[in-house]
């Protein structure tokens, strides 16, 4: 198998199909314990959720203890733990807003969606009922079929042409109440793909899920952001807002991001996720042989053991209390997150555990 684009590359391990859990990481030698065998830092998409946006660094992502970061961009909504990490979080943005010709399209970016958000309850995210089935593919189809219809007017309006059906629909869109995390979520992929246009196939390579939104509430939270975005991004970031960049992002997301944890307290807070691209090829154990940890914006992965040449490496995908669980609440808890039966050697070995 040819490896895809994007995924992780080294001598110690090689990207192979595997019979039942699609591709994984298998080993290319032996490899002793305590061996870092990856370290990744380019995240591609992520939000910090906005109820702790005044307490997670935006750039390294630092969480502590609930308290609120002194260095503060208003205007973006951001924190940093540093002004080094402010500086590194600018630079970012620079070589975002150079990518497409401009000075600081980037930070215009940011700051239009803060400006739409501003107002907006911090503890006021949508409710999603977590027992509510998922929206089917028609129902996802058909939504941004009727959002695209909308589009074709915010964008003749964008470009001058000024009627009562566009300024209708930029009305409608600008008056619709705001979601930060899809607004944010979507702004990041959106500056991802129109900064690395040729790392977007990378991100195509991950494995997708088709029904990625969890309700009804978000699906219809996507779509009002995809609008509003449309309605309010810099000129220079509108060839990459429309439908097919801002359903591609959580279809790639669903199975493949990493939880933004605390560092503290088994990361029992949940600030936010992220793309590491290259990380996504690791499947899940129930009985790992490779420890991820995060510092920084740095992914780590390291052996928890002597692993054989051939012998697939796995991280887990639980975290906090989940990994205390027996059997069939994992089980359970990875059918409904991840959406898998999983078929690791402990739930479907000799010595599978029945409880
Ligand atoms: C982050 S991706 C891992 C790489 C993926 N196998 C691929 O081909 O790109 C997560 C997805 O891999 C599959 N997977 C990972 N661990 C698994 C397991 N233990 N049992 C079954 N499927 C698994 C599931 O489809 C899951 O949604």
């Amino acid at each position: 198998m040819s490896q895809p684009p994007g995924s992780p590359i080294s001598p110690l391990f090689s990207v192979l199909e595997t019979p039942s859990s699609g591709r994984g990481v298998f080993a290319a030698q032996d490899i002793a314990v305590g061996t870092s065998i990856l370290a990744l830092e380019d995240v591609s998409v992520s939000v910090i959720l906005r109820e702790f946006q005044r307490e997670v660094c935006a750039w390294c992502f630092w969480y502590y203890e609930g308290r609120g970061w002194k260095v503060r961009d208003k205007s973006t909504g951001n924190v940093f733990c540093s002004k080094g990490c402010q500086a590194a979080w600018e630079d970012e943005q620079s070589s975002i807003s150079n990518a497409v010709g401009t000075d600081t399209a980037a930070f215009h970016a940011w700051r239009a969606v803060e400006k739409l958000i501003k107002g907006t309850p911090r503890d006021d995210e949508p409710i999603s009922d977590i027992d509510a089935p998922r929206p089917k593919a028609s129902e996802i189809n058909m939504a941004w079929m009727k959002a695209e219809n909308q589009a074709v007017y915010i964008r003749e309006s964008r470009a001058g042409f000024q009627n009562k059906a566009n300024r209708k629909a930029v009305h409608s869109a600008m008056t619709a109440t705001p979601d930060s995390e899809s607004l944010r979520f979507l702004l990041s992929g959106i500056l991802f793909r129109a900064s690395k246009p040729s790392a977007w196939p990378s991100l195509q390579a991950l494995a997708p899920n088709h029904r990625p939104y969890r309700s009804t509430i978000q699906l219809e939270a996507h779509i009002t952001s995809y609008l509003q975005l449309l309605a309010i991004l810099p000129d220079a970031f509108l060839p990459h807002v429309n439908a097919e960049v801002c359903r591609e992002i959580p279809l790639r997301d669903d199975h493949n991001s990493f939880g933004i944890r605390s560092l503290e307290a088994d990361g029992s807070e949940f600030l936010g996720y992220g793309i590491w691209i290259a990380a996504s090829y690791f499947n899940h154990s129930c009985s790992p042989n490779v420890a991820k940890r995060r510092v920084g914006r740095c992914w780590d992965f390291s052996t928890v053991r002597d692993i054989r040449a051939g012998e697939q490496l796995c991280i887990t995908y639980l975290s906090g209390d989940e990994r205390v669980m027996n059997t069939n609440q994992r089980r359970a808890r990875l059918r409904m997150n991840w959406d898998f039966e999983c078929a690791c050697e402990k739930c479907t070995g000799d010595d599978v555990e029945l409880d």
